[in-house]
């Protein structure tokens, strides 16, 4: 990742917070891998009863313990690690950063069983979460202020596989004043496209939300 990647000025960042990169240790990349597999295993599993219940408990436990670690927005690392899949968020699709600065974003990854949609492929859903998090990733490589999605056009070329590496990769069109137009495209590894995208974003006036 280019040096200047991200510099751009906070006071132009509309109502959030700053986001700056978090520091942890191996150990969150494992719990947040772990929590992966359980989301896979909590999609496409059938206990009995019994087994449900046992569970149930086991995880309202874990949760107690984490209630009492709970911090404000921009504050758990979860989104703020580059350099784990996903940047460490659950919510983000489990997918590596490997090119990041003015010229674009490249990702690679795979869809999982938990994204799963119809007939083996992946949610329709979760390709628009992928290309929103890469041109908010994009946008902030290019040195732009934080801005908004004010639309989002995917086309669906072809089927998405579960449990398939695929890359995707995106950069900056053009930019009007307030207005960045961002576009990417999403390939498996022989280069067939399977969704292209592009986005307007907006930057925020200050203390827009
Ligand atoms: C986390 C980082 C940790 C550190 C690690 C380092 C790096 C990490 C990397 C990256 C970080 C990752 C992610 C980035 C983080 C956050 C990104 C947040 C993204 C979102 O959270 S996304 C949520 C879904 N998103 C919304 O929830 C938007 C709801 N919406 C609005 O908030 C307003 O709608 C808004 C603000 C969009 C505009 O409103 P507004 O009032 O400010 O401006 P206005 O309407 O005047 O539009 C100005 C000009 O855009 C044109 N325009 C507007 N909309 C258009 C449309 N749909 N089609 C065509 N043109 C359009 C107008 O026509 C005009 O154009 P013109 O100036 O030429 O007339």
């Amino acid at each position: 990742m280019s040096e200047e990647a991200g510099q751009d000025e906070y006071e132009h960042h509309g109502g959030f917070p700053k986001y700056v990169p978090a520091d942890v240790g191996p150990e969150f990349g494992r719990l947040v891998e772990a929590l992966r597999t359980l989301q896979d295993l909590a999609v496409s599993t059938a206990p009995s009863p019994e087994v449900t219940l046992d569970l149930a408990e086991r995880v309202e436990a874990i949760n107690d313990v984490l209630k009492t670690f709970q911090v404000p927005e921009g504050q758990p690392p979860a989104g703020r690690v580059m350099t784990l899949p996903g940047r460490g968020s659950l919510l983000m699709l489990p997918w590596t950063v490997e090119k990041f600065d003015a010229e674009g974003v490249r990702s690679r990854g795979v869809f999982r069983r938990f994204h799963l949609g119809g007939n083996g492929a992946a949610h329709g859903g979760t390709l628009p979460l992928l290309f929103d998090d890469m041109f908010g990733m994009i946008q902030h490589a290019y040195g732009r202020p934080i801005s908004r999605t004010a639309y989002l056009h995917i086309n669906y070329r072809k089927i998405t596989p579960l449990d398939t590496e695929l890359v995707i990769e995106g950069s900056v069109d053009r930019v009007e004043g307030r207005k960045t137009f961002i576009s990417a495209v999403l390939k498996d590894t022989e280069g067939n496209v399977l969704a292209d995208c592009d986005a307007l974003m907006v930057q925020l006036l200050k203390g827009q939300p």
